[in-house]
């Protein structure tokens, strides 16, 4: 007999930076009563952001540390920032609350995938070049961040292939509509299986 945690899913939203993952994953994981895995980083918040709430920020010399001590189950340098995931706040998430979500590049996915295998679904979220360029523009973030990220749309676009799910994001209400049926399906599909 499976255990309950082996039921619970892990959502990943993932897809090219500015295409719109949080929004839709914060969104989604509230209409579902989703728990949120938050990442470590050591990167600085930028105006707006929480710690707790939008990653836990944290020093490069306690990021090490954890690191040290086998803490991350996956963990990536981008612009110099370190990046990466408690295995220990995954499995206590699901003991506690069921399925989870969280948003990764799809360099960090993959190799979630690797770990979770059919446990973990990627959510693909996409738009063009320019409109993903226009929204980083409108929340703020800076030129040299913006040009930084572009860099890398091509090759993120490419593991659209091998995500499980795949949404165009422009009109936002009907892509959070969208993908919350997609996961309401396996979570109903989860409850008719433990009945
Ligand atoms: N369909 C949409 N139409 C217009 N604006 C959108 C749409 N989806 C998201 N946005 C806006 O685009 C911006 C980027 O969205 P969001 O931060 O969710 O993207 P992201 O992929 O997580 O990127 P980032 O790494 O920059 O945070 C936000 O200001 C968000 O409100
Ligand atoms: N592989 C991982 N990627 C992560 C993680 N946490 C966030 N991210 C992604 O990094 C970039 C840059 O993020 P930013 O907030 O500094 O702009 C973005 O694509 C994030 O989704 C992680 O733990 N692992």
């Amino acid at each position: 007999m499976a255990d309950s945690q082996d039921r619970a899913f892990i959502f990943v939203f993932t897809g090219p930076d500015g295409s719109g993952r949080k929004t839709i994953a914060d969104s989604v994981g509230s209409t579902l009563g989703l728990t949120k895995v938050l990442s470590y980083t050591t990167r600085k918040p930028r105006p707006g952001e929480v710690n707790g709430q939008d990653y836990h920020f944290i020093t490069p010399e306690l990021y090490e540390e954890l690191d040290a001590s086998g803490d991350f189950i996956e963990s990536v340098t981008i612009n110099s920032n370190l990046y990466g995931l408690r295995g220990s706040d995954i499995q206590r998430s699901f003991k506690n609350n069921g399925s989870v979500y969280l948003v990764l590049n799809p360099e960090g996915a993959e190799m979630l995938k690797q770990t979770y295998g059919n446990q973990l679904i990627r959510l693909f979220i996409y738009a063009d070049r320019q409109t993903v360029e226009q929204r980083q523009q409108q929340k703020g973030i800076g030129g040299e961040v913006i040009e930084q990220r572009l860099g890398r749309y091509e090759t993120d676009m490419i593991a659209q292939a091998r995500c499980e799910h795949a949404f165009e994001n422009y009109d936002l209400a009907h892509t959070v509509f969208e993908i919350t049926n997609t996961l309401e399906q396996y979570l109903q599909r989860n409850l008719e299986e433990r009945d």
